[in-house]
Order: structure tokens, then C-alpha cells, then sequence
């Protein structure tokens, strides 16, 4: 008998491998298994990690980077990708070559700089090349407020200049779409999303938690997921921000420190009631 003909989905990310499994590399993969698409890495860096800080970051020579990433796009092909962690500004200018060679398109820019428990992740002197290379090519931005704040040169502490920082990075940095992300504000964690001609306000409430180590890499990896399956942004980011709550919600309690969130949590838990954004014209 024939089988029905499965459309199988291909995501890449390109980011660094978090040994302790709840944020970088494995996250993406594990939030593109859960959302059903097919996952691909190139490792920009190895970090030494656990819920407790990072105690080491190695990381891999350009070359070395350059080679994952042609041998998946010339071979399995991508329907969408992101990047996280890019530690410095070479891996930055590679990346952009990179995807403008092979015309990638559906690229989200989840712009790490600095992890939780404070380590670097991206180089300072990376910082321009990041906003001048990549955001040009970015479908979507995902900054937190603090590197919304590197970005935009802004001081960011209302929901009013989030929705400035957004724009600007739009209009200003030739990004798509942008969505500054609200987990590090003093209120709810209300994510402004714009779309290029919109606001949409994301909003979930705030859970009394410490095991929130990868939440930003996992939000911009379910974006990347649903936008390789075909999906509108802003259904891409609807379905990034119900990822997110219900994983944060659903904690594991894994570690000593700031724990990772429930990768499987979308999927078991996933009948929860849902908050609906509310679209605001600019
Ligand atoms: N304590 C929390 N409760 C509910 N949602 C949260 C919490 N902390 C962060 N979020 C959400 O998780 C996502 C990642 O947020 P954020 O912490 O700002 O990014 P990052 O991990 O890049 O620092 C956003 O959708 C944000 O609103
Ligand atoms: C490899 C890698 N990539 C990204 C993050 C950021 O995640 P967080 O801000 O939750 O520490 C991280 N800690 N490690």
C-alpha cells in the first residue's frame, strides 16, 4: 500500500552547545522536535554550563562553522533558521555571507549577549556587526530589553519604549519585524512585537520562578519552527509565546541554580486556557 506523503520540515539553528541542556543548541532542538520539525545545529562554541553559571567557552574555529552550515544547506536544505549565541564579530560576518550566498530565507536573530548568570556570550566588539550585518537580514529580532537597550542605544523601562525600541530596530536597522521580549521588566512579562506596520502586545503572566535559563532561545526557536512549517509571523510568535508560558510554568526544578524550562510541557499541557494577543494599529 502507498503511503501517505509525509512533508517533513527542516529548521536550522546556529548557535553554541549549552552542556547543561536547557538553553543554546539544545534547546532549539528540542523545541523543534516538540513542534514536529526536523532539526539542524551548527555549534558556534562550546560552553561548559549548568544551571549554576558557565565555567567554560571554547570556541570553534570559523572554518569549522562555515562547514556545518554548507553541508546542510547543500545537501537536507533549510526552511528556516535562527541564530543565538555567535561569540564574535568573524562568526557574525560569516553567518551574513553565508546566508546570502545561499539566499536563506525566514531568518530569526535572537541577539545573545550576555547569559543569565552574567558570562559573555557575545564579543563587545561583535555588537555592531550583529546590528549592522545581520538585523538587515533578520525576518524577525527577539531582543530582551537589555540588549534591546545595546541595540537601540535606548533606556528601556515602559512598555512605551519597548514598542520604540521596536520600530527603531525595524526602521532604523532594517529588520523585518522585531519583538522585545518583557521577561526582564519589573510588570508582566508583556512581549511588543512589530510587525513592520503593527503592534501586537503578547501578554501571559508572570510566574515567581528561577528556572528560567533559556527561555529567550527557546521563544526564538519555536518562532523559527512554526515559521518553517508556513505559518504567518504572527501566528509564529502566538504559538512561540504559549510555548514559552507553559514551559516556564511547568517547571522541572532541575539543578541548584536557575533551572531550564519544560520543553515537553506545549504538548502534555497544551489543553491549558491561552491568552489571545491584542493588536493595537501604530
Ligand atoms: N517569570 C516569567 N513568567 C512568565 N513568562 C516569562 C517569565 N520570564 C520570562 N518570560 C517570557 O519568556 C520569554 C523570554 O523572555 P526574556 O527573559 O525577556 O528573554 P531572555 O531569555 O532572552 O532574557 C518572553 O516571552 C518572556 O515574556
Ligand atoms: C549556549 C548558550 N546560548 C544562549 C544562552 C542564553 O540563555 P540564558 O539567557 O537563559 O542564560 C546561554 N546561557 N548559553
Amino acid at each position: 500500500m502507498a503511503q501517505a506523503e509525509l512533508s517533513v520540515y527542516k529548521a536550522l539553528t546556529i548557535a553554541g552547545s549549552d552542556s547543561g541542556g536547557g538553553a543554546g543548541i539544545q534547546a532549539d532542538l528540542k523545541t523543534f522536535q516538540m513542534l514536529d520539525v526536523f532539526g539542524m545545529s551548527a555549534i558556534t562554541a562550546v560552553t561548559a554550563q549548568n544551571t549554576l553559571g558557565v565555567s567554560g567557552i571554547y570556541d570553534i574555529p570559523v572554518e569549522g562553522i562555515a562547514r556545518q552550515i554548507e553541508a546542510v544547506v547543500e545537501d537536507i536544505g533549510v526552511d528556516a533558521l535562527k541564530t543565538g549565541m555567535l561569540s564574535q564579530p568573524e562568526v557574525i560576518d560569516l553567518v551574513a555571507d553565508l546566508i546570502g550566498k545561499h539566499k536563506l530565507g525566514k531568518l530569526v536573530v535572537d541577539p545573545v549577549m550576555v547569559a543569565k548568570g552574567g558570562a559573555t556570550l557575545l564579543a563587545a566588539s561583535a555588537q555592531s556587526a550583529l546590528r549592522d550585518r545581520l538585523l538587515p537580514l533578520a525576518a524577525l529580532v527577539t531582543p530582551n530589553i537589555p540588549e534591546a537597550e545595546v541595540i537601540t542605544g535606548m533606556r528601556i523601562t515602559t512598555l512605551e519604549d519597548m514598542k520604540e525600541a521596536a520600530v527603531r530596530i525595524v526602521q532604523q536597522y532594517g529588520a523585518g519585524a522585531a519583538v522585545v521580549k518583557g521577561g526582564h521588566s519589573a510588570d508582566a512579562p508583556t512581549d511588543v512585537l512589530f510587525d513592520g506596520e503593527q503592534y501586537h502586545l503578547l501578554t501571559a503572566e508572570r510566574y515567581q520562578t528561577r528556572h528560567t535559563h533559556g527561555t529567550g532561545c527557546t521563544f526564538s526557536a519555536a518562532v523559527t519552527a512554526e515559521l518553517a512549517k508556513g505559518c504567518t509571523l504572527l501566528a509564529a510568535v502566538q504559538t512561540a509565546k504559549r510555548f514559552i508560558t507553559l514551559a516556564i510554568r511547568h517547571e522541572l526544578g532541575i539543578g541548584g541554580g536557575h533551572g531550564p524550562t519544560n520543553h515537553w510541557a506545549y504538548s502534555r499541557y497544551a489543553s491549558e486556557d491561552r491568552g489571545e494577543p491584542t493588536e493595537e494599529p501604530v
